[in-house]
């Protein structure tokens, strides 16, 4: 049931020898006929023999040698290994090592022997037998026409007034101080991502006017429970009133798909934000790796509106092909630049048929805020290296936390696009499956279950509105 990037990461997570290269990976998995344990057992032989890779075979230019070439060339540029920390001493693989650290928590967790594993540079999907297909180079979209032209999202530039901008950047500045790292767990692995996160809720569920999300939730995170998230800030409240105008204008133009929300807010607007992730991304480094949103809350095809706060950073997607597709076309990276005060919204599909990412750059324009910080912190954090993101959902009241099913574990699941399977960019299936592994030392159930709207007794959606029309 795991897609490629999922077996890919959890073989990174097993190996005891330097990542090499995607392809390499890719090659090793495929003649395990995908079995994690068995690649990752095939990879690590060079180390179980006491020889391993050196350098040069992580090197671009030994590429073209393969799986082969990868494993044999630790038998012949041997460099025996004779303590752990030798295995530190090799030198990284040619790509950086930067965007998800993975810990070791084994009782030597502390040893030097754990490798930071670039998890990012193994997010890539086509497997081999694709090679014929010619890759596509990405494509840097720097326009909101271009966005719309060649994404299901669009961009809105300068959406807030600047002093509004300003203020809400240097409240959530602030505040991404006590924000955390998200972790889980991976396998026997913890994983680490590099950048900051927090959760907000409105006072409202913003469909019925009473219902308040703080206290009617219980607060799930990676299949973990949390304590209640903290009311939006008074910036973060203003300036949801702006987005939530552009993006209900947005939805006004655009077809709606039949498992879509049909209900309407309270000020009768077809999308209300009444959750909002935040993201801080500190320098050049931190980052957050190809993912889709987790559907749990927000149902199919949900419209999410992540707005770009301080200095400038890549927003990158990339199409997941689906099964039937994968001999004929490959994907192409889109790199799309938000500026501060920009709004991208991930519309309806985008989940289904895209992942996205920040990804580590190797420069950064610094972001020169046009007002002075009023913070009385004694030492604020450096603006100018900083990008804040809040990401605006609506978690729809057909989702809501107490219609979750639970897996065996007694964790709510997650719900999850079956994003290899589509037609005409529609997923036929989503599943609910068990996410305790995340938190409980990578130790899940086999919960699974296919989603059923109907039976579920989940509306009004798009089609039930429809069928109901004359
Ligand atoms: O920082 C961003 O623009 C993306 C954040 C994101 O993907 C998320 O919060 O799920
Ligand atoms: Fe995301």
């Amino acid at each position: 049931m795991e897609d490629t990037e999922t077996l890919l990461a959890l073989v990174c997570s097993l190996l005891t020898v330097p990542v090499p290269e995607p392809d390499i990976l890719l090659d090793a998995l495929l003649s395990c006929n995908g079995d994690v344990h068995a690649t990752a057992k095939l990879l690590n032989s060079g180390d179980a023999k006491g020889s391993k890779p050196v350098s040069g075979a992580f090197k671009r230019k030994d590429r073209s040698t393969g799986l082969h070439g990868w494993l044999n060339a630790g038998k012949v540029e041997t460099t025996v290994s004779d303590s752990p920390r030798k295995k530190r001493d090799l030198k990284e693989p040619s790509f950086s090592p930067v965007n998800i650290v993975i810990k070791d928590t084994s009782s030597s967790s502390s040893s030097p022997t754990t490798p930071k594993v670039d998890l990012m540079s193994v997010l890539r999907p086509p497997p081999s037998s694709t090679r014929s297909v010619p890759r596509l180079l990405p494509l840097t979209l720097s326009s909101p026409s271009m966005v719309a032209q060649h994404t299901p999202c669009t961009m809105h530039l300068s959406i807030l007034p600047p002093e509004l901008a300003c203020r809400l950047f240097y409240t959530m500045l602030d505040l991404s101080q006590s924000w955390k790292r998200n972790q889980w767990w991976l396998f026997d692995r913890v994983v680490e991502s590099p950048h900051r996160t927090s959760f907000y809720a409105r006072k409202t569920d913003g469909v019925e006017s009473n219902e308040s999300w703080q206290e009617a939730a219980q607060y799930w995170y990676n299949g973990r429970q949390t304590d209640p998230p903290e009311v939006f800030p008074d910036a973060m409240e203003e300036a949801c009133a702006y987005v939530e105008r552009i993006v209900n204008n947005e939805m006004q133009g655009r077809p709606r798909l039949p498992l879509e929300w049909a209900g309407s807010g309270t000020e009768g607007q077809t999308w209300r934000a009444n959750v909002a992730a935040s993201n801080c991304y500190e320098g050049t480094k931190e980052s957050v790796g190809f993912h889709s949103d987790q559907l749990t809350y927000l149902g199919p095809y949900p419209t999410i509106a992540s707005l770009s706060l301080g200095t400038t950073r890549i927003f990158r997607l990339r199409e997941v092909v689906p099964s039937e597709e994968i001999h004929s076309r490959k994907a192409q990276t889109l790199n799309i630049p938000l500026p501060h005060n920009s709004l991208i919204i991930m519309h309806a599909g985008t989940q289904e048929n895209f992942k996205h990412s920040i990804p580590p750059q190797p420069t950064l324009d610094l972001y020169r805020p046009l007002f002075p910080h009023p913070s009385r912190l004694e030492s604020p954090p450096e603006p100018s290296n900083c990008r804040v993101n809040i990401t605006f959902r609506f978690y729809r009241p057909d989702f809501r936390p107490q219609s979750i099913p639970r897996c065996n574990c007694g964790v709510p699941t997650i719900l999850r696009p079956d994003m290899k399977n589509r037609h005409d960019g529609k997923v036929d299936k989503y599943w609910w499956a068990c996410y305790a592994g995340a938190q409980n030392e990578g130790k899940g159930c086999s919960f699974w279950r296919v989603m059923d709207m109907e039976a579920e007794g989940r509306s009004p959606t798009i089609s039930d509105v429809q069928s109901n029309e004359p």
